[in-house]
């Protein structure tokens, strides 16, 4: 059997095809993807349950001049092969390779940059309205957004909008009953009832009450249902939304059925799906820390609340679901809500830990200073994959936290330099501290294997001493201490170095601080934040509001956007691994 992917670098190949010979070359392009991520990793099952949506998509409309958004982008690999990128799509996610999601500097196909959720249907709606007003009234303007995706915030704000303008927007659903984990919410038990109930589709129709051409149901995987019915509305004029049922992890049996692991399994094996085995680890994810600890003090006080915007998962609150279901809320891709939820519990008494990856906060910034800081109340903000993320690139680093959040008056930031400081943070928030605390966390795993020590309560502003010295003081923030620890062994360097956790952002040790400009002539902070505005920001204030003249260096991320790669990577391109700071002190 020829392989028709084989000939095909773009859709001006694609459209050469007869359209019979379409679900074949699904097969072609299912294959090709399961290939790849089997040995390169990265997110399986969205894209295998697009493959037919795509080939139908670039088949019929005229990409890249109509204009294709992807929601997300993880969806997007047979995007990417089918646009150009098949030679490179074996470098994805990697250092120096093809990006992860959609991104405008990588192809003009893709027309616009996501990686953050429900963007797509405001993003397209604004190329439809600049189209109109160009006068191309025969662009087409096509945003595919997933059933998790719709149900956000931003997402029903574009509807609203898209409802009453007029432009020439098809947005497709793409409703596969599932986010990383299950859906959640009254959207998704409507959508559920649409699929079964053909009747409640024609008639009580949300989405035609909000003015759009409404199709479907439709099934995702049928192509040629659904070149017809993309044909038909190719040539509607105004909003439409074309409701798409696919499977998620498509073609792939054992994705199919463990939906939740392969959105994004790691290596497997390309022919049975199974997942090739890791040596186990020693150490725990810091998410599992998170996630043990907060069930271990839920159960002994029964204020404690905790709240996932749909990573459930991710967050490792899925334990705490799992035994108390009552307290425990996975809210749906609703960052703003998820912030705005916890504050109304903490009016009421409740303890909330309101548990968000550092990068999707930045969705819920005025959440946070005017629901919660403004009012001083008692939310415990859980930020995981704080720093670099690594191969979710640009788009995922938790790098702009400290310094978003560290301008916020009331707010306590702390950042744990181990899993047992972790702990004992989360023990003392829940003692009660009659302010919001903001806790940052990485990525990955830690080092201590005997973790679950006995619960200690950590004084709030207090840093510790990790090293004496009496030359250079290098003050550091969060876990990059283990990476300054190393670099002060290796470091060349005939000064004494002396070594600060000063664990708080906010409120700053300044005790300490005093100390450290009274002594030291030298100082070098060190955090895997933005230098701008970060956590050394905060030690060049202090220095600058006590007359303190002492030489300051700030090491962190610096102000660019840092692509994807390994997280060790990506430390060395902007020197926070352990050798590239020990080069720095030697030098100093
Ligand atoms: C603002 C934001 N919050 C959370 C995420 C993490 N996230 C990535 S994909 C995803 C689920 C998306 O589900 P859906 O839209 O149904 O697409 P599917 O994976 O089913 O194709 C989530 C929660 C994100 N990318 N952006
Ligand atoms: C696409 C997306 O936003 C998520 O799937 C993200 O990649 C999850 O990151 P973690 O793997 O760190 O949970
Ligand atoms: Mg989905």
């Amino acid at each position: 059997m020829k392989n028709l992917l084989a000939n095909i670098s773009n859709p001006s190949d694609l459209r050469k095809l007869n359209s019979s010979e379409l679900p074949e070359l699904a097969k072609d392009l299912r294959a090709f993807i399961i290939d790849i991520v089997a040995t390169k990793e990265g997110h399986l099952g969205a894209s295998l349950g697009v493959v037919e949506l795509t080939i139908a998509l670039h088949y019929l409309f005229d990409t890249p001049n109509d204009l294709l958004v992807w929601d997300v982008g993880h969806q997007a690999y047979g995007h990417k092969i089918l646009t150009d990128r098949k030679s490179v799509f074996h470098t994805n996610r990697q250092f120096n390779g093809i990006a992860g999601f959609p991104s405008r500097q990588e192809s003009n196909f893709d027309t616009f940059g996501v990686g953050h959720s429900s963007t797509s249907i405001s993003a397209a709606l604004g190329m439809a309205i600049a189209s109109n007003l160009k006068g191309e009234t025969e662009k087409h303007h096509i945003a595919v957004i997933g059933d998790a995706s719709i149900a956000s915030g931003m997402a029903f704000e574009a509807l609203n909008h898209a409802g009453v303008s007029k432009a020439n927007i098809l947005i497709i659903l793409n409703d596969n009953a599932i986010g990383i984990d299950p859906s959640v919410g009254a959207l998704k038990e409507y959508l559920t009832r649409v699929k079964s109930d053909k009747k409640l589709a024609a008639q009580n129709n949300i989405i035609k009450a909000l003015n759009f051409d409404y199709s479907g149901p439709v099934d995702g995987h049928n192509l040629p249902k659904l070149l017809s019915e993309l044909e038909r509305l190719k040539k509607v004029k105004g909003p439409k939304f074309l409701h798409v049922i696919t499977t998620k992890g498509k073609g792939l049996q054992k994705a199919e059925e463990d939906q939740i692991t392969y959105h994004a399994p790691g290596k497997f094996d390309k022919i049975s799906g199974e997942r090739l085995k890791k040596e186990k680890s020693l150490y725990t994810k810091y998410q599992d820390v998170f996630g043990k600890t907060v069930l271990e003090l839920a159960k002994k006080n029964k204020n404690i609340v905790a709240i996932t915007p749909a990573m459930l998962t991710g967050s490792s609150l899925k334990l705490m679901m799992q035994e108390i279901p009552n307290r425990t809320f996975d809210v749906g891709i609703a960052e703003q809500h998820a912030v705005t939820l916890a504050a109304g519990m903490a009016t009421q008494g409740l303890v909330p830990f309101c548990n968000i990856y550092s990068t999707f906060l930045q969705r819920a910034y005025d959440q946070v200073i005017h629901d919660v800081a403004l009012q001083n109340l008692p939310v415990i903000f859980c930020l995981d994959r704080a720093g670099l993320v690594g191969e979710d690139g640009a788009t995922h680093h938790g790098v702009f936290d400290i310094a978003y959040l560290r301008c916020i008056p009331n707010l306590i930031i702390f950042a744990p330099r181990n899993e047992i400081e972790l702990r004992n943070i989360l023990y003392t928030a829940q003692l009660g501290l009659e302010k919001p605390i903001a806790i940052r966390y990485p990525r990955g795993y830690g080092k201590n294997k005997d973790w679950q020590q006995p619960f200690s309560k950590i004084e709030i502003g207090k840093a510790v001493t990790l090293k004496q010295g009496d030359e250079i003081a290098i003050l550091s923030i969060g876990t990059i201490s283990d990476s300054v620890n190393q670099a002060i062994d290796l470091a060349q360097n005939k000064k004494s170095l002396a070594h600060f956790d000063m664990r708080f952002v906010k409120p700053l040790d300044e005790e300490l601080l005093h100390h450290i400009f009274s002594n030291f002539s030298k100082i070098i902070t060190v955090e895997d934040g933005t230098i701008t505005g970060g956590f050394g920001s905060s030690i060049v204030e202090y220095a600058t509001k006590n007359n303190f003249k002492n030489d300051i260096q700030i090491v962190g991320v610096p102000d660019e956007f840092i692509t994807h790669g390994s997280i060790l990577e990506l430390q060395k391109e902007v020197g926070l691994d352990s050798n590239s700071l020990a080069e720095l002190f030697s030098q100093t």
